[in-house]
């Protein structure tokens, strides 16, 4: 089994990637793990409580079902991988049934924070596009697709967001074997990581 990470701030175009990266792929040779549906459990906490979380601080996550999630796959073992919602700001009560596969593909803005799981990668990607360039896109999806406004989007990119992304994020693109520029469409870098993975699994 191949294990890739790919790490990068918000917008940076870490799914994009992803995606780019899996065209060439068949399906039942790739799993593609998404760390924003490991995000902890706070069904304890109101909504009111909820949407005050800081969602860009490592502790958010729940790396040690990550972390067993990756080893119960590469012992070939079929997992059940939570689902997130980010208009509840919670785990939903769902799951979905992943099967071990050739390629598992984990994708995150904390991913390479966390030691336990940088060893388990056997390529680490760091994901970057400019500051401004990643707060546009981000205005753009999250007005879009999860339900906020423009208010809430600057509030969150200057009170956690941006502090975060200083802190504990740029700072994983030393880990990364490979950094890919996405300012614009990179279709060169994810040639290499397409042949990199077919010749691995060749
Ligand atoms: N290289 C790029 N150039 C322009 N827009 C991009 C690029 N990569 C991604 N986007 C757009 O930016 C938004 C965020 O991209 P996404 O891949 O979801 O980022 P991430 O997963 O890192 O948060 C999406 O709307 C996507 O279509
Ligand atoms: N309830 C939540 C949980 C997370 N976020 C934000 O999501 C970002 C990470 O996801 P990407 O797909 O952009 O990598 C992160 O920056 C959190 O601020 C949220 O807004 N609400």
């Amino acid at each position: 089994m191949l294990i890739i990470g790919i790490a990068g701030g918000t917008g940076s175009g870490k799914t994009t990637v992803v995606n780019q990266i899996t065209e060439e792929l068949k399906n039942e040779e790739v799993d593609v793990i998404s760390q924003d549906h490991y995000y902890q459990d706070l069904s304890h906490l109101s909504m009111e409580e909820r949407v005050k979380t800081n969602f860009d601080h490592p502790k958010s996550i729940d790396f040690d079902l990550l972390v067993k999630h990756l080893q119960e796959l590469k012992e070939g073992k079929t997992i059940h991988q939570p689902v997130y919602s980010f208009k509840e700001h919670n785990r939903t009560s769902e799951t979905v049934k992943t099967e071990p596969r050739k390629v598992v593909i984990v994708e995150g803005i904390l991913i390479l924070t966390n030691p336990e799981i940088r060893k388990m990668f056997d390529i680490k990607i760091y994901v970057h596009a400019d500051s401004d360039e990643r707060l546009i896109r981000r205005l753009k999806r999250d007005i879009n697709e999860r339900n906020r406004d423009l208010d809430e989007v600057l509030w969150r990119y200057q009170t956690t967001l941006k502090p975060m992304h200083q802190q504990f994020i740029e700072p994983t693109k030393e880990f990364a074997d490979i950094i890919i520029p996405t300012n614009r469409y990179n279709t060169v870098a994810v040639d290499i990581v397409q042949t990199i993975i077919k010749d691995r699994l060749a």
